[in-house]
């Protein structure tokens, strides 16, 4: 279980304004999260992440603590070792695909794998200017699982995506999840893109 209790000032164009987040996620599991733009959901994401902090806050997970303001406990993000996929994809412009892949990790067979998945084996020389939008968001998803991380933090991570290659994309994802354990929890301004796909929902007001 994944336990979060956080306040977090953010300013707003009319002002500041507090996020308050008080739930738990089940771990092994797929949670989508949604709610209006501005609701702070990205924030959200990168204080899971130890990428921003909140004013105050308690963040465990699987029962270890990453963060307890009020005892000075607050993990790195590299000691999270969370993977996420940002909105904007944040990829490294002198790396090729394959290279990208590598960084998170040394076993090749896996790598041959991700490209297999992300269906991006034709391109796995290419650097990130030479790939379409789509190609570059998957990328950031098959990065993103290189260090086959325990929590994935996905922030509309299918947008770029045309149906058919998200259909299959989802099913082999949720494969690899529930190989490698991971939890997932994956922001989206459609909630019907992931249902089904997603066991849980979290809406931020
Ligand atoms: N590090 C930060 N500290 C304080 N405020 C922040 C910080 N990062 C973002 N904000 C503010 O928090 C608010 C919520 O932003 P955020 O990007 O988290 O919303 P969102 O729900 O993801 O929106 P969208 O759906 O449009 O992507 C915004 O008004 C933003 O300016």
């Amino acid at each position: 279980m994944i336990e979060v209790a956080i306040q977090k000032n953010i300013k707003t164009y009319n002002g500041n304004n507090q996020l308050l987040i008080n739930t738990t996620f089940a771990t092994n599991t797929i949670t989508q999260i949604f709610g209006p733009s501005g609701a702070g959901k990205t924030t959200f994401l990168k204080i899971l992440a130890g990428l921003v902090q909140p004013e105050q806050g308690y963040i465990s997970v699987e029962n270890e603590i990453w963060l307890n303001t009020r005892i000075q406990i607050n993990w790195s993000p590299q000691k999270r070792q969370t993977g996420f996929v940002f909105q904007d994809y944040a990829l490294f412009p002198h790396l090729t695909v394959e290279q990208h892949l590598l960084f998170g990790t040394s076993d090749t067979s896996y790598v041959q794998r991700l490209l297999a998945i992300g269906k991006m084996q034709a391109f796995y020389r290419h650097k990130p200017k030479f790939l379409s939008g789509g190609q570059q968001q998957r990328l950031a998803i098959l990065r993103a699982l290189s260090t086959k991380p325990r929590l994935l933090l996905l922030d509309e991570p299918f947008s770029a995506l045309d149906y058919a290659l998200k259909q299959s994309l989802l099913l082999d994802l949720k494969q690899l999840f529930t190989e490698l354990q991971t939890t997932c929890l994956v922001v989206t301004h459609h909630p019907l893109e992931t249902e089904g796909w997603a066991e849980h929902s979290f809406a931020l007001e």
